[in-house]
């Protein structure tokens, strides 16, 4: 049997004989409670009942010190094991083992023979004396007091688990009145040593406040009740959203994940200028947190080192996130951190896991990743300016790295929104030179900044002209007032290039005229309005791929169709044609009758705003079609 066998059948021995214990407190507490019911019920509830009860109770507490010895040599052993799997190669156990180690936190001490404590062993401290925690002092313990929450208070629901993690599971509940998650260490007797690393971790965050840094409420330090209360985060983690299906109203989308980061980034930075700097150590999306408006909040600070001097050694954080300098044990600084966020950054916009399972096991991942310079493939698709960034993130060098605070005052993250958003060239300028940071602006702002910057006579153009009303009509959903960017975009795909102003408005204006065009409509929508009418009857709206557009008809049979059209810089084209045209009204009128349409379908919002140009008293109550935008049928 070798090493890692002989360790994993100690610990499954361990956790037996736990088992066997905790079904013994289990039958115990059953012979209590019959007990204490009998002497109640019985008139004389002093009875020799007492006795029995307290030899019962003190059985209990001895075997739930037991229980904590053996929990503490199963910490133990996991360090033992942890060593021996991050010295191993691969081999047909270590592979599961690796598939366990890749997605946890552990710490690592300096030591030249490793000493790994793996999370699930309830602590990143090393038992060694040499590494004792120091006992927190006078500051800190009255810190802790101000902080100290009354185990009376916390209600907790234990239905509601929210998630488990190094220390222990996480559950919603109430604590004077307000709904909070609360932390429940797995393990409730520690040594001193172990409880001093509890104490400065909630002196830690009792320091931190910003709002994209997670919220600490209080804890509660008496051992056995032992919790920590903070905010609670309605989404959960971004590492299971990152799991929902592409259909689901909480996909991370592009714009999602630059907004997750760009919120990481500011919370990172402001863990980094704190004084003294705090080093997370331990970034990935299991320890970001989303509310319910999808303001993201880093969390578990259980790894954070106050960073004192210019760098710090130790391994720390899950393997697949770390830098080249940790995993090689190194002297590492505030960029380790900016390394994982790169890596973040990648996943949220992949949906991937980082190296796509590349490295069967540690050994492999840190020569691969520390030596050979390996980093997640990055896709040909994503705009240049992201993929720079990434590669500057993830620098072997950690001197080249960009701090947080470069990333968050060169608004990096906000110009490569812009550039995965908005493909037409002067569109992305423009929004870069007067919205950078905004992901939506009031259109009393955005039109007039439009026509300054694109040389549109705002007194042709003002806002009683039937393009500008159009343009709104394409911009502004009904039931707002604002413009977006993400639409912004869209609608310049359909319409750009934005080079000159006037020529654009024209195409508005063509377009919108089109008889039958219904702008933004799903293939939905269109069943609902192509209900009951003529065969022929068609319909001309945005396609869902940016850029194009689709003509929706009723076949002779009487039957939906919907044929894609391209845009392409020589004009428009049927999907697999070779005919260009230079506009949809052209293409519309030279395959009417190849494609058998006979008449465009009459309502929508933009031929009410024709109609109703045309002829200001016509009632047009019942023609119109009003569906904003952004909320498709
Ligand atoms: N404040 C909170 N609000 C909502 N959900 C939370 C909150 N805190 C934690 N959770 C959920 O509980 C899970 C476990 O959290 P915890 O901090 O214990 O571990 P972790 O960070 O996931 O893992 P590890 O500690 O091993 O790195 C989180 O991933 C998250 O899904």
């Amino acid at each position: 049997m070798n090493k890692i066998q002989e360790i994993e059948k100690n610990i499954n021995q361990l956790n037996d004989e736990i088992k066997a214990l905790e079904i013994r407190q289990a039958l115990k507490d059953l012979e209590i409670k019959s007990l204490v019911d009998l002497s109640i019920s019985t008139a004389n509830p002093q009875s020799n009942n007492k006795k029995k009860i307290d030899t019962l109770f003190s059985e209990t507490i001895a075997d739930l010190m037991a229980q904590a010895e053996k929990a503490q040599k199963i910490v133990a052993l996991k360090k033992d094991l942890i060593s021996s799997l991050i010295d191993q190669g691969t081999n047909g156990s270590v592979v599961d083992y690796w598939e366990q180690l890749k997605n946890s936190s552990f710490a690592k001490t300096t030591s030249p023979d490793p000493s790994v404590i793996l999370n699930s062993g309830t602590t990143t401290q090393d038992n060694t004396p040499h590494n004792q925690t120091p006992p927190t002092d006078e500051s800190e313990e009255k810190e802790i007091e101000k902080w100290e929450i009354d185990k009376a208070d916390i209600i907790f629901n234990r239905e509601a688990k929210l998630g488990s993690g190094a220390f222990g599971s996480v559950f919603k509940g109430v604590v004077r009145g307000k709904e909070v998650a609360i932390k429940k260490l797995t393990q409730q007797f520690f040594d001193e040593s172990i409880m001093n690393e509890f104490k400065k971790e909630v002196c830690l965050m009792t320091k931190l406040r910003n709002p994209h840094l997670l919220l600490f409420m209080g804890a509660c330090t008496t051992p056995g009740d032992l919790c920590i209360v903070t905010e609670l985060m309605p989404k959960g983690s971004v590492h299971s959203l990152l799991r929902v299906k592409d259909d689901s109203p909480d996909f991370i989308t592009f714009q999602r994940a630059i907004l997750i980061a760009r919120d990481t980034a500011l919370g990172m930075n402001w863990l980094h200028l704190s004084n003294p700097p705090i080093l997370h150590l331990d970034l990935k999306p299991a320890n970001l947190l989303v509310d319910n408006n999808w303001v993201v909040k880093v969390a578990d600070f259980g790894l954070s080192k106050i960073k004192i001097g210019s760098s710090t050694t130790g391994q720390a954080g899950s393997p697949l996130y770390m830098a080249p300098e940790m995993l090689l044990n190194k002297e590492y600084d505030e960029k380790c951190d900016v390394f994982s966020f790169g890596i973040l950054l990648w996943e949220l916009l992949t949906k991937q896991e980082p190296y796509n399972k590349a490295f069967t096991s540690y050994p492999e991942l840190s020569t691969g990743v520390a030596h050979r310079g390996v980093r997640p493939t990055i896709p040909d698709y994503f705009p240049t300016r992201l993929k720079e960034f990434l590669n500057r993130c993830w620098e072997q060098n950690p001197v080249r790295r960009p701090s947080f605070s470069d990333i968050t005052k060169q608004k990096i993250l906000d110009l490569i929104l812009i550039d995965g958003l908005v493909t037409d060239h002067g569109g992305r300028q423009f929004w870069a030179h007067h919205f950078l940071g905004k992901e939506e602006v009031g259109w009393n702002q955005f039109y007039p900044a439009f026509c300054s910057s694109f040389a549109i006579d705002m007194r042709v153009h003002s806002g009683d002209s039937l393009t500008v009303k159009c343009l709104r009509l394409l911009l502004v959903p009904i039931d707002s007032e604002s413009v977006s960017l993400e639409q912004f975009g869209k609608i310049l795909s359909w319409f750009g290039p934005l080079n000159g102003g006037e020529e654009f408005m024209d195409r508005v204006n063509s377009i919108c005229s089109i008889k039958g065009f219904l702008g933004e409509a799903s293939s939905k929508n269109v069943a609902q309005y192509l209900a009951g009418k003529k065969s022929g009857t068609y319909i001309i709206r945005f396609s869902s791929e940016p850029g194009c557009y689709a003509i929706s008809y009723l076949s002779k049979t009487k039957e939906i169709t919907h044929t894609k059209v391209v845009k392409q810089p020589q004009g428009y084209k049927h999907f697999g044609g070779n005919t260009f045209y230079p506009s949809i009204d052209e293409l519309i009128k030279n395959t009417f009758k190849n494609l058998g349409l006979k008449d465009p379908f009459e309502g929508g919002q933009f031929h009410a705003l024709m109609q109703g140009a045309k002829n200001p008293n016509l009632n047009l109550a019942g023609a119109y079609i009003a569906v904003p935008l952004s909320k498709k049928i």
